[in-house]
Formats: C-alpha cells, structure tokens, sequence
C-alpha cells in the first residue's frame, strides 16, 4: 500500500506556558498543504526502511516510521514490513514532514493489516512518537492546544486563495526555539481570532518563535517581508521555521525569491 503524507503550516503559534514535563502549553492552527512525500510498506522478509529524495539526517532505525512501527508491534500482531520512503517535504522547516510520515504510517499499517484502531487509538500511538504528529491522524484544519496535540475543528478553507511557501537555506532546531521564547499569556485565543477577515490577520496574528528566530536567521525574517513587498495578504514562518508561506489573492511573481529559495506555487 502506498500514501501521502501532507506537510503542514501553522497559522499563528501563542506560546502560553512551560509544563512540567519540559514542554510548552501552545495555541495554533494547523492548516494542511499541497506538499506531499510518498510511503510505501509491504510485507517483507525483515523489518526495513530506504529512502530516496531528500537526505533524511540520523540513522534509519530512528525514523519516526520505524518508531512508529515498533509502538503498534507491541500491542499487535505484525508481520516484518519492507518501507520505501521518498522524501520530498522540505526537512527542518517547521512543515511537521517526519510527524506525517509517522501519522501516515500509522494510519496505513491499520488499513493494510486490518487492525480496527479508532481514530483515538491512532491519536494515542501518535501523540507519544511527537507534538506534531497527532495532527496528521486527520489532517483537517484544526486550533490545537495543549503540547499541540489537542484539537477542536474549525472552519477555515484558503481553497481560494493563492498559498506560496518559501524556503530558505537555513535550519532551525525545534527544541532550540522553543528555549528562545518566554512563555506569555494571550488575551484573545487564536480560536476567536481566526474569525476575523483575513486582511486582518497581519495585525492579530502572530508566531511566537519569529521574533528570536529573525534575530539569528536575518534570511527568514527577509523572505517573510518580501512576502509582504510582494502583496501577501498575510505571511508568516511556519512552526519553529525555517519555511515562510504567504497568503495571495492571485498567483504572485517570486522570481528574485527563486534564485536563493525554495519556492512551492499553490500549496
Ligand atoms: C513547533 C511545532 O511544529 C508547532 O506545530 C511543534 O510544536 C513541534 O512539534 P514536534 O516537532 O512534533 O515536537 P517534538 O518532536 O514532540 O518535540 C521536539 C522538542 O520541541 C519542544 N517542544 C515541542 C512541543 C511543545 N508543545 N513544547 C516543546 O517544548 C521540546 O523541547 C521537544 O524536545
Ligand atoms: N520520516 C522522517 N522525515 C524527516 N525527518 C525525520 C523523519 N524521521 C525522523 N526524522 C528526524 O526529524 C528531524 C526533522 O523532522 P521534521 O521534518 O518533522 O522537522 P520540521 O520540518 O522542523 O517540522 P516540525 O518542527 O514542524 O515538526 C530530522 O532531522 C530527522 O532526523
């Protein structure tokens, strides 16, 4: 069986607390996007993984794939599976690629081996494998809480607008952003202000880690304003970065962008 994994964007981040397991209390909106990678798993003669595409960085068998193999295999009956994996989903980008693959692999060894999991029992395998990951058992657009592995659904549909993604050359470690925030209580949730007009959003809506992370990666806080030179209507780094995505109303020209970046057209 083959699928898809989706990528992610994350519409504004509320850093709200520090928890006592060493995480952070979040607010967000996960928004899913047109950026795919490509799973396969067939039953083989041993567990394996390979991939093609992208250079995934770190040893096969710490793949978010084979984690999440192995978490399933302890409460079921598994055959060894041979896995192919072709990357395509920018890596450390704040686009949540691995928590995909993870979630998507979940949701696929369930189908193809016929194990009846309800959709919390996906969500439960998930949440231990990564924060991201819970999200991508669905991959609805949803507001998150919690570690952002909670969620409530939300009506929000960009189908007709225009979603550019830009990604720089540059890296951003998750757990390194999250130290360069304080924690701060909001007055207005994220789950009221999504409702606002979407020309509105620019003044409202913001990502906690952008203010840090532009301060060592002056290239990212470019790219977001020349989002803005070029008419986003709104723009912001996704996740803990480094990838920036702008909201257009009609196809804009990102060509001098094209020279340094990544540039992915109607996401
Ligand atoms: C930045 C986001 O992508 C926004 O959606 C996520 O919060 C990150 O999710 P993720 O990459 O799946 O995160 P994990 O792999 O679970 O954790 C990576 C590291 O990020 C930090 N982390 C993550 C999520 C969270 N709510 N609080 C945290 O402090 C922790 O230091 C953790 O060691
Ligand atoms: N299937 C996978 N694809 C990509 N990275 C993986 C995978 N499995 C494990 N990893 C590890 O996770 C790290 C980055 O993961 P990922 O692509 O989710 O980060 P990201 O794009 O910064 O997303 P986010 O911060 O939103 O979770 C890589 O450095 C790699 O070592």
């Amino acid at each position: 069986m083959i699928v898809f994994p989706n990528a992610k964007i994350n519409i504004g981040i509320n850093i709200t607390g520090r928890r006592p397991d060493g995480y952070h209390n979040i607010e967000t909106i996960f928004y899913p996007v047109r950026i795919y990678d490509a799973l396969e798993a067939l039953p083989g003669k041993e567990l394996r993984f390979n991939s093609s595409g992208l250079a995934i960085p770190g040893r096969a068998e710490d793949n978010l794939c084979i984690k999440a193999y192995h978490l399933i295999k302890n409460d079921h009956k598994l055959p060894a599976v041979d896995i192919h994996l072709h990357k395509h989903i920018p890596i450390g980008a704040g686009l949540g690629g691995g928590s995909a693959d993870a979630a998507f692999f979940i949701r696929l060894i369930d189908q193809q081996f016929e194990l009846g999991l309800t959709t919390e029992q996906k969500l439960n395998y998930a949440r231990q494998l990564g924060a991201d990951c819970a999200f991508f058992i669905e991959s609805k657009p949803v507001f998150a809480f919690e570690k952002g592995d909670q969620f409530e659904p939300i009506k929000l549909d960009l189908s007709k607008c225009c979603l550019v993604l830009v990604m720089p050359p540059a890296h951003v470690s998750t757990s390194e952003a999250y130290r360069g925030v304080k924690p701060a209580e909001v007055k207005y949730s994220l789950y009221e202000l999504i409702n606002e007009p979407l020309k509105e959003w620019r003044y409202f809506i913001k990502n906690d880690f952008e203010e840090s992370v532009f301060k060592n990666h002056a290239v990212i806080r470019g790219v977001k304003a020349a989002l803005y030179e070029a008419g986003a209507i709104y723009a912001s780094m996704s996740g803990s970065g480094a990838s920036v995505f702008g909201i257009f109303d009609k196809t804009p020209d990102l060509s001098p962008l094209e020279k340094t970046n990544q540039v992915f057209y109607n996401i």
